[in-house]
């Protein structure tokens, strides 16, 4: 088993959604990936910084499911990242209403001294110097680094993502990201030219309609399970990547074929996440939901056909 080391937001949401609206609530991505991840019962630690405001009882959360959480920095005097968004009816598409970085304007990651040495780094979306910052302090090349981003950098800071790029195994991007960093519109191509930027595995996000995993000529698409009740998509990525790094933590087999498991873990952990708001879903689940909702998905896949 491998150790995992999270980097990314730990924040405040207020979500509005079609079907309701939330106050001030635990998020933030390196949140949903710790949950997300905390399945695989792999040795993980958070590295990310909170004010002074955070409530202790959300760091027990996290502490509860065996993340660590010595990386997370407290800024007694400081205010916690805030974001706030609202959905479009479709829930595929939002409008960011509120962003205060608070104290991730100034945020200097620290890895915990034992976590130097870890062989799976997933880089959850903040800027790509942070990213760049916490490979930097990994003591030996982790065997597997796995980096997530969003549009918002690639407008402010294509330079410094383009360098951490460079860097990484595997990219986690959405379709529309994966469009904007290339110029392309079909994704095989977008994926092909990620791939000659650095990252040798590309996995391509796309919402409710699944996901892919590109690798040189290889392709494998995972469908996300249709769902009765989709109440709020918010972190439903950063779960995915929770779960496919968390996987692939647990299994230290970093082939193509062990990442298309992954792959479906993750769409699996992400169906589970959009089912309530916030991160209240990835609080209690069990192996025991975890493990039928992979049989759905299983059935949902499977079939037999004759080619005569
Ligand atoms: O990816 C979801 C997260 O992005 C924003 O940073 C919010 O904190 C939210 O929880």
């Amino acid at each position: 088993m491998s150790k995992l080391v999270i980097v990314g937001t730990v924040a405040f949401d207020a979500i509005e959604t079609p079907f309701g609206k939330t106050d001030k609530i635990l998020g933030g991505a390196a949140t949903y990936i710790g949950l997300s991840a905390s399945n695989f019962n792999v040795d993980s630690a958070a590295v990310s910084v909170v004010g002074g405001d955070f409530p202790q009882e959300y760091l027990d959360l996290l502490k509860d499911r065996n993340v660590d959480i010595e990386g997370i920095e407290i800024v007694k005097d400081g205010k916690t990242f805030f974001w706030s968004g609202k959905y479009h009816n479709d829930m595929n598409s939002r409008d960011t209403l509120t962003t205060e970085l608070n104290v991730l304007e100034h945020f200097n990651p620290i890895v915990p001294e034992n976590y130097k040495d870890a062989d799976v780094v997933m880089l959850g979306n903040l800027h790509p110097l942070v990213q760049q910052g916490v490979l930097n302090q990994m003591t030996k090349k982790p065997k597997l680094a796995i980096l997530d981003t969003m549009n918002f950098w690639m407008d402010i800071a294509l330079d410094d993502l383009l360098s951490v790029i460079k860097n990484v195994d595997v990219i986690t991007i959405n379709d529309e990201e994966a469009r904007q960093l290339t110029g392309e519109y079909s994704l095989v191509v977008a994926a092909r030219k990620i791939q000659e930027m650095g990252p040798k595995y590309v996995v391509i996000k796309k919402g409710e309609h699944g996901a892919l995993l590109f690798h040189d000529d290889n392709v494998f698409y995972a469908p996300a399970l249709p769902l009765e009740e989709v109440f709020d998509p918010t972190g439903a990525g950063d779960t995915f990547a929770g779960g496919f790094a968390g996987y692939l933590a647990k299994t230290g087999d970093f082939s193509f074929e062990n990442m298309k498991t992954a792959v479906i873990y993750g769409s699996t952990l992400a169906s589970f996440c959009v089912e309530k708001f916030g991160t209240e879903r990835m609080q209690n689940l069990t192996d025991k939901e975890i493990y039928k909702r992979l049989d759905q998905f299983k059935s949902l896949t499977q079939f037999d056909i004759e080619l005569t």
